[in-house]
This record gives C-alpha cells, structure tokens and sequence, in this order.
C-alpha cells in the first residue's frame, strides 16, 4: 500500500511551471484545511456550534441546515486565499466574485447529505474546479458570473470529496486516476490510502432510493425489477442494494467495491430532472468514477458532455460499474433487446401486484 502524503502526491502533480496546475494544488491546499475544519465541527455533533437546525429554503428549493451554512462560510473564507476567481455554492444563488485575475472557478457543494446530519451517517463536501480563463465571466464577472459554470464536465481540471465517516478522506482526481487519502491523526496530515481506484467493470449491488419506484419511469422499474428477480430472473445472479442517501458515501463504496448508483428522474413535481445537481454533484462524481474506469451518464448521455444551462440544474444520474451502466442506457433505448422477455412493457414487477 503507498503510504505517500497528500503533499507528496502535489508535488509530484505539479511539475515543471505552470499556472494552472499551481492554482489546483494551492486550491487543494486551502480544501483540505477547511474541510478539517468542518470535520472538527461534525464531531462534536450536538455539542458543537452549528448542526442539524434548519434555515431557510437555498437557491433549490431544499431546506438549508445550520451545518449547510456552517460549511459554506468555512470554504468560501478558505477560497479567498486561493487562487479562484469565482465561487459557486449549492447555497447560494449566485456565484461570489473573489478575484477576477485568478485562474480557476471552484463549484461546490459544501455539505452533501444533508439529511443525514442528525443520524451519524457518513456526510461531505463535493467540489469542482474548472477553468475561469477565456469564460464570458473573467472580462466582466459581475454581469454574468454563473456564466463560468456553464462548460461541460470535461472541462474540469480536477474534482473530489471530502468525506466525514469514520475517517476523514479525500477523495481525488486531477485528471490521472482517482487517489484516497486518509487523514492521519498521528502525522497530522492526509496520507494516500491505496493505489489508484479500479471500479470492476461487472457487479452485483445496485443503490437506488426504492421508495419511489411507483414514480419512476418503466426502463428504471425494468432495470430494477430484474435484478430483484436473482437467480430466477433474466439476470441470473442474485443483487445485494444499499442506499445510504448521502451521494459521497454510495460513491466512496462504489469506489472501494463497484455498484452502480441510480437518481433518475420521476413524475413526482420537481423531480423530472431527478434530484441531483449537474454543476457541484454529478460533474465532479462523475469525473471521479471515470478516472477510476467507471461510466457516469444522465441515463443515456455521458455526464461529463453535458452542457449545463443554468448554475443549479438537475440531471438524472447512473454512475459506477462500467458494463451494468451500459445496460442500464440500453433498458432506456433499446430494451427489446434486453433479456428474452416479450412484449417488454406488458411483464409485471415483483413490487406490481
Ligand atoms: O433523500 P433522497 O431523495 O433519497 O436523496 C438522497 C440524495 O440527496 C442528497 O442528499 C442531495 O445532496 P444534498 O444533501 O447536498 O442536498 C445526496 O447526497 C443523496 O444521494
Ligand atoms: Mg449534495
Ligand atoms: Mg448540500
């Protein structure tokens, strides 16, 4: 197991000048700080400053705890001593002009898992780097400065998590593999934990929320409905599930084990687009689980091709192991060709009666 530090790992990224790769490494820098911050907070739980009370609704729609906004004013105070000219919260309608010579735009979500802040479950911080050069915003940032968050996925220089479990790891891609880093409390710092992450391309674990399958779409009820057949389905193999409802969690366990994860979208009011965010969740998530040899796509479309229309857009998400993702976009275009049932649409699901 590699046992090389976080800095080590920088420097090594770095290589000869350039302004764009300093710019990431500081910025990951300023990261890994405020997010040991915010893990000193989570672990006091109750006994500490800001927790699980709830505010106000956020530029979403979704209820902001004390912990959201907590997170927030801690990664946006550590991003005004990097090099970012921009900052895009989930929590924040617009996004905050830091520096409009700096040459990055940072798009995060600072607390992730919201709703299980109160239950001791595995919660984090999202983020996104891309490029501020050449955006409509640098010239004036101040007209449009969610206009630098509108570039596709592909864009991105780097991405990653934080996440407050059991331990506290970073998780991180800055274009060549996806690398975990554990905080060591005995050095002080965040040391590699394993090797670069493989996703196996086959598995037999799906994470999905269960609880709407009456709003899902049929090629979703299908996709599910066949794996929880086993043995005796069109699949035959048995599906173990597992939905933690808090996104870096799920994808830190697809990471370590493969899986696939679905949020698609569904005919409850505001959930057509599914309940994730393209900008600050699936962009970076999906570059993670590329960089490792997983897929990410909005069911159909490769994520990290999309371009974004608005800072706070929704997106349909499947992400992990690469070959059930290619199914899963095959139960959406072609599903005849799935299995040997017919006609497709007239089968009844174990959860139909
Ligand atoms: O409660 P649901 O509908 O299962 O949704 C769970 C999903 O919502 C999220 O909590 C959304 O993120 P936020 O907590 O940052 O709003 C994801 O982490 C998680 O995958
Ligand atoms: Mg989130
Ligand atoms: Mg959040």
């Amino acid at each position: 197991m590699p046992a090389a530090t976080l800095d080590a790992f920088l420097n090594s990224y770095l290589g000869p000048p350039d302004e764009l790769r300093s710019a990431v490494v500081a910025t990951v820098r300023q990261l890994t700080q405020a997010a040991t911050k915010v893990r000193n907070t989570i672990n006091q739980g109750v006994l500490g400053a800001a927790f699980a009370g709830t505010r106000s609704a956020n530029a979403d729609g979704d209820i902001q705890k004390d912990l959201d906004i907590f997170a927030d004013d801690i990664f946006l105070d550590a991003m005004r001593h990097a090099p970012v000219a921009l900052y895009a919260s989930e929590e924040l309608e617009q996004p905050v002009l830091l520096d409009s010579q700096a040459p990055l735009a940072i798009a995060i979500d600072p607390l992730d898992g919201s709703s299980n802040i109160d239950t001791n479950v595995s919660i984090g911080t999202i983020f996104s780097l891309l490029p501020a050069a050449g955006l409509p915003a640098t010239g004036a940032p101040d007209k449009n400065p969610a206009a630098a968050f509108l570039q596709a996925g592909v864009n991105q220089l780097g991405a990653g998590f934080f996440i407050y479990g059991p331990q506290l790891a970073l998780v991180l891609s800055l274009g060549s593999g996806t690398h975990v880093f554990v905080l060591s409390t005995r050095l002080g710092t965040f040391v590699q934990a394993y090797e670069s992450r493989i996703i196996p391309q086959r598995t037999q674990e799906f994470a999905i929320n269960a609880a709407n399958y009456r709003h899902w779409d049929e090629a979703v009820r299908l996709y599910i409905d066949d794996c929880l057949e086993g043995t005796e389905g069109p699949r035959g193999k048995d599906f173990n599930m597992r939905w933690i409802a808090s996104l870096v969690a799920d994808c830190y366990r697809i990471l370590m084990r493969g899986g696939v994860f679905l949020y698609p979208g569904d005919k409850r009011k505001g959930y057509r687009q599914g309940r994730l965010r393209l900008v600050y969740e699936a962009n970076p998530i999906a570059y993670l689980i590329e960089q490792a040899g997983g897929a990410a796509t909005d069911t159909i479309t490769r994520i990290l091709e999309i371009e974004p229309e608005s800072l706070h857009q929704r997106v349909p998400v499947v992400f992990g192991s690469a070959r059930e993702v290619a199914r899963i976009t095959r139960y959406h275009i072609e599903p005849s060709a799935i299995g040997e049932r017919a006609p497709l649409f007239s089968r009844r699901g174990l959860f139909r009666a």
